[in-house]
């Protein structure tokens, strides 16, 4: 059972051929394809090289990415959703965090060790999740622990053990004080290492379990309601708890793990300023970076990791400085180079109401848990749009994050009233007007001063 819960950790996405791998992107990112594209390539040839004989495998390393584009445009939120989609452990992180005092010099590792943090996170709620079908057999199990404890090992009569199981099952004991003795969970744990085991052998090993190992921390006696609860929680977090979890993460950061530097741009100098010494710090940073992306072995607390085939997004907007003032062996590692687009009017209409979870489609799901319903008009949405793209361009460019600061504006009134407002609510341009004055007032000042 344990190996078949924690087999791959990566899932069927890792297997979609890149055509593919766009077309799920496109579910959740508007526009942007050819940054799709190259991460989708990067992320076949992992599975490219799965397939190879050992002898070239270990030659062929991953072709790392630079991403160069807008803030706000979707550079993070392709890596990001690329990781999530495929199970792949993954990291962000500003490059110009080990240029600030005290960092410079250190510890450009801890991207590693915080990569494989991650992966174990991820990997204990993959375990979790998969958890979740054997709910049943796992409560089941816990209820006849807890009858046995209420009933005695030698208690005779069957069928009125059977009627008691029922009214345990149903809930109706559920405010019962019961006393439960401490778990020998040592006993258990050394059973999870045992792979061995069947479904069948791993639950009889768990009979021995008493549940309420963190409620007896605190209290002795706890409703049953509880012990049935926590007995359930407790054999989940059991598993999680596997020592195997932890070397399968590894594996999962060596093979599939995405680190994402964001800010590579402001590490870049140009030639002059490192011939005059005037930005040693970035520059130190990118020779720190080197090594990782070349591929090294870092030693964390959870083993060692073998860095050559995590795949390294860098990315940034790169206005400032160009692609070629980064350390030419530091270009020569990232040799991907993709360009994302400034988003338009129109992507942000897009971004707004197509996107699976979109903005709208959130906020909309956020006001009906207090019961109200509230309804965008296509007017509305245009000129939310309108109002982003204004902003962005006569005060200060945030792409789409942009979009979230007007929707707040325009749903701020309701959102604190609520649920003390109508029930039903539309919203169209005229209403989005009169909530972002401020907004719209600051951006035609703007304009006029340009
Ligand atoms: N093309 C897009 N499609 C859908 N949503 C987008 C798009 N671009 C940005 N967003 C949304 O805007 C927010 C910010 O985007 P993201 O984090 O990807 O920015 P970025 O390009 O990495 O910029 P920065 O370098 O400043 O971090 C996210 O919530 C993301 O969902």
């Amino acid at each position: 059972m344990l190996s078949f819960l924690r087999r791959s950790f990566t899932n069927e996405y890792f297997q979609l051929l890149p055509k593919q791998l766009c077309n799920e992107l496109d579910k959740f990112i508007i526009g942007q394809p050819d940054a799709k594209k190259a991460v989708a390539i990067a992320l076949r040839s992992r599975w490219r090289r799965k397939h190879l004989p050992e002898e070239i495998r270990s030659e062929v390393t991953p072709k790392n990415i630079l991403m160069i584009g807008p803030t706000g445009c979707g550079k993070t939120e392709i890596a990001r959703r690329l990781a999530k989609l495929c199970g792949a452990p993954f990291i962000k992180v500003e490059a110009t965090k080990f240029t600030e005092v005290g960092y410079h010099g250190r510890d450009v590792d801890q991207i590693i060790k915080d990569l494989v943090t991650a992966g174990i996170h991820q990997a204990r709620e993959n375990i979790k999740q998969k958890m979740k079908a054997f709910t049943p057999q796992i409560s089941a199990m816990v209820d006849n622990y807890i009858l046995h404890h209420i009933l005695g090992p030698d208690f005779p009569d069957n069928e009125r053990k059977a009627k008691k199981l029922e009214l345990l099952r149903s809930g109706k004991m559920d405010m019962r004080i019961i006393s439960l003795e401490q778990p020998d969970i040592e006993k258990i744990v050394s059973k999870l290492g045992n792979e061995a085991l069947s479904v069948e052998e791993y639950l009889e090993a768990l009979k021995s379990f008493v549940p309420g190992r963190s409620l007896n921390a605190f209290r002795e006696r706890v409703t049953i309601g509880e012990a049935r609860k926590a007995g359930v929680t407790l054999i989940v977090d059991s598993y999680t708890r596997d020592q195997n979890i932890v070397k399968d993460a590894l594996d999962s950061v060596q093979e599939s793990g995405i680190v994402f530097i964001d800010e590579i741009d402001k590490i870049a100098s140009p030639a002059d300023a490192i011939r005059t010494g005037t930005n040693p710090s970035a520059e130190g940073v990118q020779r720190d970076l080197l090594p990782l992306i070349e591929g090294t072995m870092i030693t964390t607390k959870h083993g060692d990791v073998q860095t050559d085939h995590i795949l390294f997004i860098a990315s940034g907007a790169f206005s400032d400085t160009k692609p070629s003032d980064l350390l030419a062996e530091l270009q020569g590692r990232l040799p991907i180079r993709v360009t994302l687009n400034s988003l338009t009017k129109e992507d942000f209409k897009h971004i707004l109401k197509d996107t699976e979870n979109s903005l709208i489609k959130q906020n909309i799901a956020l006001l009906k848990t207090e019961g109200i319903s509230i309804m965008f008009t296509d007017d509305a949405i245009d000129r939310i749009a309108e109002i982003a793209d204004e902003v962005n361009k006569t005060v200060e460019n945030t792409g789409a994050r942009r979009l979230i600061t007007v929707v707040e504006k325009v749903l701020e009134e309701i959102s604190f009233n609520a649920p003390e407002v109508e029930k039903n609510i539309e919203i169209n341009a005229e209403y989005v007007n009169s909530k972002t004055k401020d907004l719209i007032k600051v951006a035609d000042i703007r304009k006029h001063l340009m």
